[in-house]
């Protein structure tokens, strides 16, 4: 099926990506390169959803406030009764949770395993990254300590995130194309699972 929906919206003349495995490509990529990125990207949806709910789960501990905010949010929604089943309308109005997964992703560093040249500077191994650090807003007064995990600078009126704000699904043409359905994962396990 997977293929056949390929073949049905995928034009032969468009170059999707320069690289596959590292090489660049001169060419566009083959229907069988693009399906194998599929792949691995639904093998790789699952470990890189569990590490987000470890960290989630780890902010929230160390967070008794937050915590508390969280669990507010969920028994206004579901009233008590967490067996039924989760809907659309519940997920939209998740909006708690929803900023804690994207505090997680702002707050966490990223650390670069070899050396490597990125914005035109050499940067040794084990280099610590925090460009998701800032989140911009139009209120000042909110442009608080960015090493303090505050889910609640997500939530200020007239906020404008920095669009790397969100680095872990990374951006441009090979962005995750899963993050959809791993905001839904995760909100949903917040919701249901860990409380
Ligand atoms: C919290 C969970 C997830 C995280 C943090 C995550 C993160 C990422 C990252 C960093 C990439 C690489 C982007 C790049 O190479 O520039 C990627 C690619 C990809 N992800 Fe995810 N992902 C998650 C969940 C999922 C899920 C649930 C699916 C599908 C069910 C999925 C499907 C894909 C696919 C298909 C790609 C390849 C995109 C491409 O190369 O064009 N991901 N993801």
């Amino acid at each position: 099926m997977l293929t056949s929906v390929i073949t049905a919206n995928t034009p032969r003349d468009v170059n999707y990506t320069k690289t596959v495995g590292g090489e660049a490509l001169d060419r566009p990529m083959t229907y069988s390169e693009i399906g194998g990125i599929i792949f691995d990207g639904f093998l790789g949806g699952s470990d890189t959803t569990a590490n987000a709910i470890s960290f989630i789960i780890y902010y929230i501990a160390r967070n008794p406030d937050v915590k508390k905010k969280m669990i507010e949010e969920i028994n206004r929604i579901f009233q008590g009764d967490k067996i039924r089943p989760i809907t659309e309308n519940d997920f939209q109005k998740l909006k708690y949770c929803e900023v804690i997964v994207k505090e997680v992703s702002r707050i966490f560093p990223r650390c670069i395993e070899k050396s490597d040249e990125i914005t035109g500077y050499q940067w040794p191994a084990g280099t610590m990254f925090r460009i998701n650090a800032d989140v911009i807003h139009k209120n000042e007064d909110c442009c608080e300590d960015p090493d303090k995990f505050n889910p609640d600078r997500w939530m200020v009126e007239g906020l404008e995130p920095n669009k790397h704000s969100l680095l872990m699904f990374v951006g441009g043409l090979r962005i995750c194309s899963g993050r959809k359905l791993a905001m839904i994962e995760l909100i949903c396990l917040m919701a249901l699972h860990i409380i």
